[in-house]
């Protein structure tokens, strides 16, 4: 026995910190390297023992053998080589039920799919494979003619879970496919109309998108003859419906405004009971409290949906706490499905922040980007539906097809606004974040933060109206002293996507959080967009004043040639 053993005889049991387990390594080699001194004197080959540390990794590796096994156990314990070799072999089933988590969790990695939840489906890499769960030929032949060749991440882990029954959290990034995604299972699910009313409620945040889920909707369900409905105006759904008339409907599209408007008439006129799937998109924006929020709303529709088979998806391309706190406490057996990163912005979108001095100084760089060339179609995110109108003003002279979009104008002109920039007759679209969420504008190429987004959930969302379904695109976001309060949550959000920004911005400090909040809830107070610059002679000024005021008397955002009415009382949409 050396003094190395005989000092571990005498401290078996003591513990170490690091330094005294450094001292003592130091001391073994020491010791050893005595022994094989002299083992090489007496020609005697010695194994060296493990060293404390090695025996301290081999230790590690064996729990993590342990964990990987799940609910295998060895015998002995950690026994060290000997109990390896005498280690039971497998039990032909377990290994190839090892094998197969191992290829499920492989398969995950490649598609970026994080799943949390039991006995979660594999995900599907083509659409056949979803003829195992029931769904028609004539369903998969339908997906092809959309040209959708095959399963986007979300589509391939989303629509397994859902055709199983299952309540879902998903969370993938924005132009992603997530619509496809919740709708294909509803429409399974519900296989053909069947006259006992709405079986099937989707609610989103704006009517834009509502139209736009709703032509999806029309697109897929054709196949099984589904009788889909929109909400457009509520004085005629009240008319339409009426507990009868809304029997022969089995899909109901709708804003969460309308939908409680017509369910607290007295009597309702609308029934909810039958009501099998409830899918709320863009669920972080319902479930936002206050005047900007549709929590209140979110809650009388759970509560109008009272059917004891309801099951509820929500989806976003970004995700608060709130939401998923709420699903953990309320839906059963919820499985949350997270595609890449949380919150993360669309891989595809080049992302450029622009320090632009000052609002006079936004109004040049915009002019720069013309001069340079712009490829439309342009979207420019304003912060409030005033500044829409006044930078619309300012760009009609600049010989550009412009438009705006906003809360203030009319079903109609919105409606002929986002058909004309479908089209390509608008090249660029002013729009405040009305248009944020949801909005797919095929082959959008630039997205234009004029001013500054209130929130970096709001910038994931705002940039992803471009570099969608796979194309690429580009944001630029102009940015002055009064936005330094959002700043550096953006340039975290472009950072963690891999873009390039200047490390004094990577090292701004982080402002207070009530400022941020107040940031977030109030758009900050800006210069007006066109102010007499010094160089601008007076006279010239003046014409421009009198050629904008008569833009007002005309019609702001004359694309459609639609007279703005003012909005009625009745009507639901929210002021953005
Ligand atoms: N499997 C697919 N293959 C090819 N394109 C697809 C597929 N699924 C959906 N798309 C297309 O991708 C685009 C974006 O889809 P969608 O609007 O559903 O995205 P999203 O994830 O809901 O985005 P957002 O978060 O912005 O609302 C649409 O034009 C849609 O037609």
């Amino acid at each position: 026995m050396d003094a190395y053993d005989l000092f571990k005889k005498l401290s078996y049991g003591a513990k170490f910190t690091r330094r005294k387990l450094d001292s003592i390594q130091k001391s073994k080699q020491e010791t050893s390297s005595v022994v094989n001194v002299n083992a090489v004197k007496e020609e005697v080959s010695v194994k060296p023992e493990p060293s404390i540390s090695n025996h301290e990794d081999m230790k590690k590796s064996e729990v993590t053998e342990l964990t990987l096994l799940g609910s295998m156990t060895t015998e002995g314990g950690i026994l060290g080589n000997k109990s390896k070799k005498k280690k039971k072999k497998l039990d032909p089933e377990v290994k190839a039920a090892i094998l197969e988590q191992e290829r499920l969790t492989q398969l995950r990695k490649k598609h970026r799919i994080t799943v949390v939840g039991k006995d979660v489906p594999e995900p599907v890499e083509a659409f056949e494979q979803l003829k195992d769960y029931g769904i028609s030929p004539e369903l998969i032949q339908r997906l092809h003619e959309c040209n959708y060749a095959v399963p986007t991440p979300i589509q391939m882990q989303a629509i397994p879970l859902m055709l199983q029954g299952r309540q879902i959290l998903a969370c993938a990034p924005t132009g992603s496919g997530k619509t496809v995604a919740f709708l294909l299972p509803i429409i399974h699910h519900l296989k053909g109309p069947r006259r006992k009313g709405f079986r099937a409620v989707i609610v989103s945040p704006t009517r834009e998108l509502a139209k736009q889920t709703y032509r999806e909707c029309l697109r897929l369900a054709d196949c099984y003859k589904l009788k889909v409905h929109i909400i457009s105006k509520v004085a005629t759904a009240i008319n339409k419906f009426g507990p009868d008339s809304s029997q022969k409907f089995d899909i109901l599209i709708t804003t969460p405004n309308r939908l409680v408007y017509l369910l607290n008439q007295d009597p309702p006129v609308i029934s909810l009971s039958n009501v099998e799937w409830l899918v709320v998109d863009e669920s972080d924006k319902l479930f936002e409290a206050g005047e900007r929020g549709f929590r209140d709303q979110l809650a009388v529709i759970y509560q109008a949906c009272n059917a004891d088979n309801i099951r509820r998806a929500m989806f976003s391309a970004t995700y608060t706490p709130v939401v998923a706190k709420w699903a953990r406490k309320n839906l059963k057996k919820l499985v949350s499905i997270t595609i890449g990163h949380r919150n993360a912005a669309a891989e595809l979108v080049e992302q450029e922040l622009l320090f632009v001095g000052s609002e006079q100084g936004k109004l040049v760089a915009f002019r720069n980007l013309i001069k340079q060339g712009l490829t439309p179609p342009v979207l420019v995110f304003v912060q409030t539906k005033e500044r829409a109108k006044e930078l619309f003003k300012e760009l009609i002279y600049d010989g550009i097809n412009v438009d705006i979009i906003h809360a203030d104008r009319t079903q109609m002109q919105r409606d002929n606004v986002v058909r004309s920039f479908r089209e390509g007759f608008i090249w660029v679209l002013i729009c405040t974040e009305l248009m944020g969420r949801g909005i797919d504008f095929k082959g959008v190429n630039l997205v234009i933060n004029y001013d500054f987004p209130p929130t970096a959930i709001s910038y994931v969302h705002r940039i992803g109206r471009t570099g969608r379904a796979g194309r690429p695109g580009k944001a630029i976001t102009f940015f002055t002293e009064d936005d330094k309060v959002c700043l550096r949550s953006i340039v975290h959000v472009m950072r963690d996507s891999g873009c390039d920004v200047p490390e004094y911005l990577i090292k701004l400090k982080k402002s207070n959080k009530k400022a941020r909040k107040q940031f977030a809830e109030r758009a900050p107070k800006r210069d007006p967009i066109f102010k007499q610059p010094n160089f601008i002679k007076s006279d010239q000024f003046e014409t421009r004043k009198r050629q904008r005021k008569n833009w007002n008397k005309v019609e702001v955002g004359n694309g459609t040639g639609e007279p703005v009415k003012k909005k009625t009382k009745q009507s639901c949409s929210k002021d953005v």
